[in-house]
């Protein structure tokens, strides 16, 4: 049983009342549900069909297609192998919320300021068809490795992943974005229920702390953001200092307005009305979203549009120099890598015009055709993993690319036979049968594409990349 500390039960009593505050103690002392998000890739009676070998049972949830609860099987859900080859994704109903409102299109240069671990940036590349220009960017590094991991997995190739604070970030891009997700740091009484250790620090100072941050991460959210553009500000928090009062100070300065938000779940209409203090009654536009209410997590969700221009501000751009050159599938440095690709796995090269590639030594990423190549030297990597270049000079490609590719692939497959051929594979271990030729081939099992693995004398050598490893996959 979670304990939930004083400073919170007292907060919540004085600000909301007494009903309001033994819901709240109520509601976290239940089982949170669960939730997936099926990525637009996948076969989803396919995927049903699959997931019942598990035991596992979904329910759609009205108003937003793709999302699904789990109504049985939930101890199974993060171990499948749909689950660990990205056909799908676990995110609560609640965090879904702000992407959809968002709601970029490929056109739309879009923005993920605060984006790890990549729940809200896998799903806005969704929104966008995994095309244009997304920037995912977070400040904590060990939190981007897992960002990278979920870009890779959730097969992303049009993002860009940054590393820095975001109150900064408008120094380098100015009135730039159309479309920027906030999905501020914030003191998360809405996730309590999956996150109890809140409640060992939380208090009334370190809220202020998080929502002064806030208010910077949104100035400099609006700085990047056109004149027209929209921007979602989103929390998992319930306090009115972490969301009504931030963008009350921000509507004081700063030329932006509210818009309606619409949602597919039940939410209340934000404050504007705090002890008898007046906020801008704009602020009603943006939505409380009630754990108990939604049965999902606490969230709070505004939209603003950009009324006019704000003043520039001038990072010290010296020390990024753009150096990252994305290269299209004819220029000279990628062509021949390319043909040989095209060759070996009997790709058409035009699926490669698609695309524009990135050579950082020997790894070799790639990004959507679209992707807008603006101050490239900012960032820790764009696009994806593609391949690497071997000793013999020839590129053995990365699971994500085999995945992305593997439908156009006619020659060079390797169908595994049985579970236990599966069980070595995702172990990275040999299989040890003869092949038809040696090298590198594209896994394929029961149509799901694996990723890739070498033949040789010995046996079809598994590449299953070691990060896919240290999950636990249950084969039914
Ligand atoms: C609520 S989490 C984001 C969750 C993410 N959007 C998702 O859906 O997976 C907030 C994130 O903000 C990051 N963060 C905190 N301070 C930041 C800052 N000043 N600039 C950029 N990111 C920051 C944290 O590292 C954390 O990953």
């Amino acid at each position: 049983m979670i304990e939930i500390g004083k400073n919170i039960t007292e907060y919540l009593r004085e600000n909301f009342g007494d009903e309001y505050m033994s819901r709240f103690v109520e509601f976290y002392d239940s089982e949170p549900k669960t939730h997936i998000r099926i990525s637009p890739r996948s076969d989803k009676q396919k995927l049903f069909e699959a997931l019942t070998h598990y035991g596992i049972e979904l329910k759609g949830v009205q108003g937003i297609p793709n999302a699904y609860e789990v109504t049985r099987g939930v101890d199974m859900v993060g171990k499948t192998i749909d689950y660990i080859l990205g056909a799908y994704y676990i995110q609560s109903l609640s965090s879904m919320l702000p992407a959809l409102v968002l709601n970029p299109s490929p056109k739309d240069k879009t923005l993920d300021l605060c984006a790890a671990p990549g729940s809200k940036t896998t799903q806005l590349s969704e929104l966008m068809s995994n095309r244009g220009t997304l920037v995912s960017n977070d400040i904590s590094i060990d939190r981007l490795r897992v960002l990278m991991y979920n870009i890779d997995k959730m097969n992303v190739v049009n993002a860009g992943v940054l590393n820095k604070k975001g109150e900064l970030l408008c120094g380098f891009f100015d009135e730039y974005f159309d479309r920027i997700l906030v999905d501020a740091p914030c003191s998360a009484l809405g996730i309590i229920q999956k996150k109890g250790e809140v409640s060992n620090w939380w208090n009334r100072n370190k809220v202020s702390g998080i929502a002064e941050i806030q208010y910077k991460l949104l100035v400099s959210g609006i700085r990047m953001l056109k004149v027209g553009g929209e921007l979602v500000y989103s929390t998992c928090t319930l306090t009115l200092e972490e969301n009504e009062l931030v963008l009350n100070k921000i509507l004081e300065k700063y030329p932006v307005e509210l818009v309606d938000v619409e949602l597919p779940v039940e939410s209340r209409e934000a404050f504007t009305d705090i002890r008898g203090v007046k906020l801008n009654p704009g602020i009603s536009k943006a939505k409380r979203i009630v754990p108990w209410e939604a049965g999902s997590e606490g969230f709070f969700v505004a939209k603003l549009v950009k009324s006019d221009k704000t003043d520039k501000r001038n990072a010290d751009k010296s020390r990024f120099k753009n150096d990252i050159k994305l290269l299209n599938a004819n220029s000279r440095d990628i062509k021949n890598y390319l043909s040989e690709i095209s060759d070996y796995y009997g790709i058409e090269k035009s699926v490669f015009d698609d695309y524009r590639f990135i050579q950082r030594s020997k790894d070799i990423y790639f990004v959507d055709g679209r992707w807008d190549s603006i101050h490239t030297g900012l960032f820790n990597r764009i696009g994806s993993k593609f391949g690497a270049v071997d000793k013999k000079n020839r590129v053995q490609l990365h699971m994500l690319a085999a995945q992305i590719l593997g439908k156009y692939v006619a020659k060079n497959r390797a169908e595994l036979k049985n579970k236990s051929e599966l069980e070595i594979y995702f172990r990275g271990g040999v299989i040890r049968r003869p092949f038809d030729s040696k090298g590198q081939k594209i896994v394929f099992y029961d149509d799901k594409i694996l990723g890739t693995a070498v033949a040789s004398d010995e046996g079809l050598k598994s590449q299953f990349p070691r990060a896919f490893r240290t999950q636990e996959i249950v084969i039914p």
